[in-house]
């Protein structure tokens, strides 16, 4: 685990001693668009047209994160259109590689051992972190976006015209509403558990699982009363908290000391979680092996002998079985 600076390899963990034991996200540097016609999109720079083979996406299947952007790719039928590297999910000193394992596929662009040889490659006096997702342009040879939020909205419009599935998770109506349960949920749900997984100060720990659980507590009711987050619809906000929802008894709820409740004790949660799991195409883009092979092996600081949980036992297959609030049959 570690960072570049000025273009050079760091090993070095989450420094939270300035922070008084919080864990504080830094924001993702490269910020361009994808846009139907090139022109540049809401941030960034413009030359990035949708094009079927011109991107390639770097992926983590143990990141959830990443995960967002799979599951936008697989719904809108892009597997032909852009292609992925997925890295090994075990991240030691050199942070992620592509050393081979089940599950890796290997850059085809310059061959690179470590992912953060792509962003030397992008901008060889990089200063920051190495994350995945990363959006690589195999035209211009660079980085297009490496945030997740934003590669999604991209990937739910931008390749309409050139054939990918119909479909708009992100709708111009309901984009208020969207970013708006966007910026709860982050907050206390997606970036609220590693707030307290890599918690280093009790208090500052307790105070994070504690939102963590409000947050959960408050969308167990909404979910007994509406199908989706943001009504009948399933929209981006639904897949981003899947992403962390598919992960929380696996590893949150242990590594991540996320365990004033688990996720199977809330049936609405539950039963939401397993819809989504369900719901065609997406199942393939979870791999629980390198979820748990990277959070429980590469935190050495949190579980020093790596040991890897076998449990616990998941029915994600079982059928959903919510009954909303003011209906009469079961989802
Ligand atoms: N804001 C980024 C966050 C991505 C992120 O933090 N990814 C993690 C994996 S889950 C990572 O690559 N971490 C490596 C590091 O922080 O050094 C996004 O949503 O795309």
């Amino acid at each position: 685990m570690g960072l570049l600076v000025d273009g050079k390899w760091h090993d070095q963990w989450y420094d939270t001693k300035k922070t008084g034991g919080r864990f504080v996200r830094g924001d993702a540097q490269f910020r361009n668009w994808v846009t139907p016609d090139g022109r540049a999109g809401a941030s960034g720079k413009d030359g990035f047209k949708a094009q079927a083979g011109r991107y390639h996406l770097y992926v983590s299947l143990a990141c959830p994160w990443a995960n967002r952007t799979l599951i936008l790719r697989a719904l809108k039928g892009l597997e032909q259109m852009i292609s992925v590297s997925v890295v090994n999910p075990y991240m030691g000193e050199n942070g992620w590689t592509f050393q081979p394992g089940p599950g890796v596929v290997a850059d085809p662009v310059g061959h690179a051992d470590f992912l953060y040889q792509i962003y030397q490659r992008a901008q060889s006096d990089y200063s920051g972190r190495v994350t995945v997702p990363v959006l690589w342009d195999l035209e211009r040879n660079t980085i297009v976006n490496n945030e997740s939020a934003e590669i999604i909205r991209m990937l739910n419009s931008a390749f309409d015209s050139i054939g990918a599935t119909p479909g708009d998770y992100s709708p111009a109506a309901l984009l208020p509403g969207i970013d708006k349960v966007n910026t709860q949920i982050y907050d206390n749900i997606n970036n609220g558990v590693y707030k307290t997984g890599f918690a280093t100060d009790q208090a500052v720990y307790e105070k994070e699982v504690s939102n963590v659980f409000a947050a959960l507590d408050e969308l167990e009711i909404k979910l007994g009363k509406q199908r989706f987050l943001l009504g009948d619809t399933v929209t981006e906000a639904d897949w981003r908290l899947f992403t962390t929802l598919i992960r929380f008894d696996p590893v949150y709820h242990g590594h991540f000391k996320c365990n004033l409740r688990r996720l199977v004790d809330y049936p609405n949660l539950w039963s939401y979680t397993r819809e989504l799991y369900q719901w065609p195409k997406v199942a393939s883009t979870i791999n629980f092996d390198h979820i748990k092979q990277h959070y429980y092996r590469s935190h050495h600081t949190i579980n020093p002998n790596g040991i890897v949980p076998l449990g616990p036992v998941l029915d994600l297959d079982r059928e959903p079985d919510r009954t909303l609030e003011n209906a009469d049959d079961p989802l």
